[in-house]
């Protein structure tokens, strides 16, 4: 398959763990892929002054793919500045119509350890966050005017239907069990979501629905995580939630994620930013943004089984290879690189 990847490495530890996502992906056997490099976030607005140039938005556009490292970073987190590379990650995000954006967790035997829960909390958890992805307050009206700041925070039955669909289908093709986020006890926006959610779920008589405030959800993933299997709620909701559900899984730097639309086409970036606290030492965690390209692999170019090659190699690296810093380990980005390389190469050896 002659697929095109373009790739956004984007700033701080971004170009160190897409470089690793693009060499596992070269890794895949039998595949031959083609790669472009696009610019975007602060790296772009030194560059052009845009944080997402019209050419990247081409090139995104003509791919089958987009595989994102991270944006932003203390040179350019000036709250007063005129631009913000986040704004090209948003934009990005909008004009792709990526609306849902998958975060799966699972929490591997070894790193139970590094998680602030006991290893009894974690046994089992394996759940998938669906976040809405393209509207909420994210996307609403900006205001400031004097002294008052204003976020708009906005959401349609019709951006609530969809995004609540699809988490309806993958509930159905795993344990059955959604759990709708919201705080449908304060806000308009969450009660819209709630009572779209409770109609299009009716149209899924085998997946049970709960509702949970996004407060004691936040308090629910911290006591029994094993308890959820498909989580959707809303961009901000989602941003948060899921930041705190990877830490469950011992660091932020092994979570991936897809973001997708109606068409095949994706968005796969790990949820992790471009922790400028450890740029450019080589010591960033890969497993976020190698995890993200088996999304790629699977939801965007149907390869299921070079994506499940990929996840296997991941789990026997993390079975027993040195790990990076945010892991008790002591190995660089491209020894762990190199680590999941091998294995995808022994199971070659096997499976011929
Ligand atoms: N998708 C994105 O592009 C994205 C996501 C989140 C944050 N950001 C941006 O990143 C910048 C920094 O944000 P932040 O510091 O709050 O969050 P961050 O996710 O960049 O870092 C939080 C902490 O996690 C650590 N960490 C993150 N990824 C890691 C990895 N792969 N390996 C090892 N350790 C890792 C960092 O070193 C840091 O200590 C901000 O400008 C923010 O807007 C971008
Ligand atoms: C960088 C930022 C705009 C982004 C978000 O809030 O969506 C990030 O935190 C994420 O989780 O992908
Ligand atoms: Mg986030």
């Amino acid at each position: 398959m002659n697929a095109h990847i373009a790739v956004l490495p984007g700033d701080g530890i971004g170009p160190e763990v897409t470089a690793a996502a693009v060499a596992v992906l070269r890794g895949v056997a039998g595949q031959a892929f083609a790669f472009t490099e696009h610019a975007i976030g602060g790296c772009a607005i030194d560059a052009t002054g845009d944080p997402l140039p019209a050419a990247t938005v081409e090139a995104c556009r003509a791919a089958d793919a987009v595989l994102l490292g991270a944006v932003g970073g203390p040179k350019w987190s000036d709250p007063n500045a005129p631009v913000r590379p986040e704004q090209g990650l948003l934009a990005l995000r909008a004009t792709l119509g990526v609306y849902a954006n998958l975060r799966p967790l699972r929490v591997h035997p070894r790193l139970a350890a590094l998680s602030p829960l006991k290893a009894e909390h974690l046994h089992g958890v394996d759940l998938v966050f669906v976040r809405e992805l393209t509207g909420g307050a994210y996307f609403g009206r900006k205001t400031r005017e004097g002294d008052v700041a204003v976020d708009e925070c906005r959401y349609s039955v019709a951006e609530v239907e969809r995004v609540v669909r699809r988490a309806c289908e993958l509930a159905r093709a795993r344990r059955g069990r959604l759990t709708s986020v919201d705080k449908a006890n304060v806000l308009e926006t969450s009660r819209l979501w709630r009572a779209t959610t409770e109609r299009i779920a009716r149209d899924y008589p085998d997946v049970t629905l709960e509702h949970q405030l996004v407060d004691s959800m936040a308090m629910l993933l911290l006591t029994r995580p094993s308890a959820y299997d498909v989580i959707v709620t809303e961009n901000l909701f989602g941003d948060i939630l899921t930041d705190e559900a990877a830490a469950l899984a011992g660091s932020l730097g092994v979570s991936p994620s897809a973001s997708l639309g109606d068409g095949r086409r994706g968005l796969y970036e790990p949820i992790h930013g471009s922790a400028p606290d450890i740029a450019g030492r080589g010591v960033a965690n890969p497993i976020g943004a190698i995890l993200s390209a088996a999304l790629l692999l699977r939801h965007s170019l149907g390869l299921d089984a070079e994506a499940a090659a990929v996840e296997a190699a991941v789990d026997a690296v993390l079975d027993e290879a040195e790990l990076t810093a945010d892991l008790g380990g002591h190995a660089t980005t491209q020894q762990v690189t190199d680590a999941v390389l091998d294995r995808l190469a022994a199971r070659r050896k096997v499976a011929a």
